[in-house]
């Protein structure tokens, strides 16, 4: 029987069984979507041992070469030792077709990738700038019959990424993109289910490549699509959706605008309202809701009281890329698309009070650990207490509450390893199983931490990020103090006047005797 090294850790694999079952029936917490080589979500990289040829196909020669496979098509013929892909391998050259304005604030982008990209309608690819910045953006081409991949772009007020796409890309330009992710997608294995879709603003976007695709693989089901702007020169896509309306019976298309210029042509009120309002009872139907991400959470909420499962409930919210929780570096800019609240758990944390008590015990135990503790010289431990339980509550809940960092700068300067990470994390669920969370909550709470293990582990820090920019955080400034203080190093005192050395990350203060070379000065533990 084949045996998987992933991570360090070894893991059986069952003959016939491919690598993708054998990690899911052990628990290994790696992505997947379609199972069947499609859409790339799964790919990992083989390392040691022999990858059957079938696991490649399909995949771009540079891939094949650094050892990717695809792990649903692969049933290994020996052992093999497999690591997570390295973000940079993943992204692919693409050429940008056409720009085209379709709403004030709106542009269209047809790209071509250098190879061909398999994906659904819906999905989303993370775009990259020469300069390393990301944004993700949803799929609103449909693949059986578009040759060019379609996005729609919202100019973000100071946004890095969309301020560039409107004013400086052009037609011919150079980009690069990987994906596709996301799950946001037209399943045909249902084609008389009930769809109904909402959207705002470019979330429209996803929920056009869906309705394309659901309509070109013949679905007989009723198909209502709501799309909300605030004002009516938001309906970007408002003449192609007529013509579909023409040509399709099944389909129902409801503009909302929710200013207070509404056009004859649209219903007045928010999309989301103004379409659970109408379908009470969606306890067959398929539901897509995609866009601003309060929108996207209530409405996943009334779904499920409407009796929508789990399952039948796709979730796009368009993170935005400056604040909410993040994902892993390289990774998909602001989209934070599949996590979606979690009411069960937010329960059984007795709403928010047994969170409280666990994250006590632990970050008592992080202070008094010698491992951990030199990580928070400096941080006093009711912040990290507050800062860690307004993070959790945020992933639990939904509710945007969490004013912090995102994990990725928080920690940007520490050296935090693999083994480090797994330790803090052992602890952690150590204290939520003290304090009785379930052990099927706990796993779902390991899960969840999983996925900013690429945000923090590294072997060198990085420079803190802000909209792509990174920022002068290390080192120290030089400024003239006008009013006295104290050392932070020594604790001796400053007078007024003097020339002080500051630390750009920490803010503090160091008189020029500690600050002489060899003397130190910024005192917090770097070492792992
Ligand atoms: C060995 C692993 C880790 C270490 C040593 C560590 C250490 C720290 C330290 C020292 C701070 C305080 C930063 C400051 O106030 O300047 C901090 C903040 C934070 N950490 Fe971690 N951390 C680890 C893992 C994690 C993980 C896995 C998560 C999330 C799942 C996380 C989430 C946060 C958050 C949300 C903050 C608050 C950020 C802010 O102040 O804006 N940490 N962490």
């Amino acid at each position: 029987m084949p045996r998987l090294n992933y991570e360090g850790e070894w893991y059986d694999c069952r003959d016939g069984e491919s690598v993708i079952d054998a990690f899911l029936r052990q628990g290994v917490n790696v992505p997947f979507s379609c199972r069947n080589g499609i859409c790339h979500t799964c790919l990992l990289r083989c390392v040691g041992g022999q990858v059957p040829e079938k696991a490649q196909s399909g995949l771009r020669p540079t891939l094949r070469a650094h050892g990717y496979f695809l792990p649903c098509k692969c049933v290994p013929a020996g052992d093999m030792e497999i690591v997570p892909p390295r973000a940079a391998d993943l992204y692919t050259p693409a050429v940008v077709h056409k720009k085209e304005r379709v709403a004030p604030d709106i542009c269209r982008l047809l790209i071509e990738p250098a190879t061909p990209l398999y994906y659904h309608a819906g999905q989303f690819i993370n775009l990259r700038r020469h300069d390393g910045l990301i944004r993700s953006y949803s799929l609103a081409s449909a693949p059986q019959k578009d040759y060019f991949l379609e996005l729609h772009v919202k100019r973000v007020f100071r946004g890095a990424m969309s301020s560039w796409i409107f004013d400086e890309l052009a037609a011919d330009d150079e980009v690069e993109l990987q994906g596709p992710e996301g799950t946001c997608y037209y399943a045909p294995s249902a084609k008389d289910q009930p769809m109904l879709l909402v959207g705002t603003g470019t979330g429209l976007a996803p929920l056009y490549g869906v309705v394309r695709d659901a309509l070109l693989n013949g679905h007989t089901g009723p198909i209502h699509l709501y799309h909300g702007v605030r004002h009516a020169s938001g309906l970007y896509l408002h003449h192609p959706l007529l013509a579909l309306l023409v040509a399709h019976r099944n389909l129902r298309y409801v503009p909302c605008v929710s200013g207070p210029q509404v056009p004859p042509f649209a219903v007045a009120g928010r999309a989301d309202a103004i379409a659970f309002r109408s379908h009470a009872g969606l306890s067959n139907w398929a539901v897509y809701l995609a866009g601003l991400p309060a929108m996207v959470w209530a409405g996943v909420e009334l779904a499920r009281k409407a009796g929508a499962t789990d399952a039948a409930i796709h979730a796009d919210p368009f993170e935005s890329a400056t604040a909410g929780i993040p994902t892993a570096p390289g990774g998909r800019g602001g989209r934070n698309s599949d996590r979606a609240p979690d009411a069960e758990m937010w329960a059984a944390l007795d709403a928010g009070e047994r969170l409280m008590s666990i994250l006590v015990d632990f970050y008592t135990r992080v202070y008094a650990d010698p491992r951990l503790s030199s990580f928070f010289h400096g941080v006093t431990m009711q912040r990290s207490i507050e800062k860690q339980y307004l993070f959790l509550r945020q992933i639990f809940t939904g509710e945007r509450i969490y004013l912090g960092d995102r994990p990725r700068n928080a920690h940007h300067w520490m050296v935090i390893s693999d083994e480090l990470f797994d330790y803090r994390e052992a602890l952690l669920m150590e204290c939520a199983r003290r304090h009785g969370l379930a052990e099927r909550l706990v796993q779902r709470w390991r899960g969840m931490e999983e996925g900013f293990r690429r945000d923090i582990v590294k072997t060198a820090p990085w420079n803190r990020m802000l909209d792509g920019v990174a920022l002068p955080v290390d080192g120290f400034g030089e400024t003239l103090i006008e009013v006295g203080s104290l050392c932070d190093s020594c604790g001796g005192e400053i007078p007024p006047g003097t020339k002080v050395r500051y630390h750009l990350r920490l803010g503090s203060l160091h008189c020029e005797a500690c600050h002489a070379p060899g003397a130190g000065g910024d005192g917090r533990g770097r070492e792992t």
